[in-house]
């Protein structure tokens, strides 16, 4: 399990677990929703814990000695160097809302950062995964192929934000770009987009959990993109004393726009 090498094989493995996942999320989309409201404010439903008994119980399976942490009802409490990170549905908002953006993601950590995962968005058709070598989107109807970011072009910069949750550091840190597009959309699949070279910055300083980014920052990082804290540096996975509370993050597709540009802007918000 330390060997690199195997880190694409478990990205592999990953995607069918995450897939079974979400046909069950496409088939209880169609039924009523019970919802209710967390502590955090987030909705969640009865899909949320149906999906994530699936992944459990495979991932449980096949991985018996990784511990996991997931985002509903799973707090394994040995967790060492490597453990799982599992959002069974990220988007419950849209989901519950009859949306189409929703997504599965399954992240392995090793030593603070992610090494294998997948996102899998059951309505779009399309699973991201990532591992040491490997960054591919599945589709229905095409073949895997490898995907990489984009450059950065002005008449084309293109900033995706939340479709549901804002903040008043996001909009100063997206003010101070010429922005030719915007589009706020749910769900981690934000990471993927720019991962595929369809989109350039995703800027969040509002809250989000370390499953809502896992999968999404390794994906864009081995498609050529970085995610970084204001400071610079990436983010870090399994803070348990903050209750797997993520920090304020950008994450690009273009990485010479890391190095020339967002560390100046990041200290004038
Ligand atoms: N106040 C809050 N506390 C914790 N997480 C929050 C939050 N507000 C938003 N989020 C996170 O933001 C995610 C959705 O953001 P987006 O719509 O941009 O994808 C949610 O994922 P879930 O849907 O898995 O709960 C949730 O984890
Ligand atoms: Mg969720």
């Amino acid at each position: 399990m330390t060997i690199s090498s195997s880190f694409d094989q478990i990205s592999k493995e990953l995607a069918p677990i995450a897939q079974q996942a979400g046909q069950l999320l496409m088939q209880i989309q169609q039924q009523p929703q019970n919802t209710h409201k967390k502590d955090d404010g987030t909705p969640t439903c009865q899909a949320d814990t149906a999906a994530e008994a699936v992944i459990i119980d495979a991932l449980r399976q096949r991985f018996p000695d990784i511990p996991i942490i997931s985002e509903e009802r799973v707090r394994d409490t040995n967790i060492r160097s490597l453990f799982f990170l599992v959002d069974p549905l990220d988007g419950t908002a849209d989901f519950i809302d009859g949306g189409t953006e929703f997504c599965v993601n399954i992240a392995l950590i090793e030593n603070g950062r992610p090494v294998a995962s997948v996102i899998h968005a059951p309505c779009l058709e399309k699973t991201w995964l990532a591992g040491e070598t490997v960054c591919e989107v599945w589709g229905k109807t095409t073949e895997p192929h490898h995907i990489a970011t984009r450059i950065a072009l002005p008449e084309r910069f293109t900033a995706l934000t939340s479709n549901r949750y804002g903040d008043e550091t996001t909009e100063r840190f997206l003010n101070k770009f010429p922005l030719a597009e915007r589009q706020r959309i749910s769900s981690a699949i934000k990471f993927c987009l720019i991962a595929e070279g369809a989109a350039d910055i995703y800027v969040r300083y509002g809250r989000t959990m370390e499953w809502d980014t896992a999968a999404g920052d390794l994906i864009l990082t081995k498609a050529g993109g970085q995610v970084m804290k204001a400071d610079g540096t990436p983010l870090l996975y399994g803070k348990a004393e903050s209750n797997y509370a993520n920090p304020g993050f950008i994450a690009i597709g273009d990485r010479a726009l890391a190095q020339d540009i967002l560390p100046e802007l990041t200290t004038r918000i």
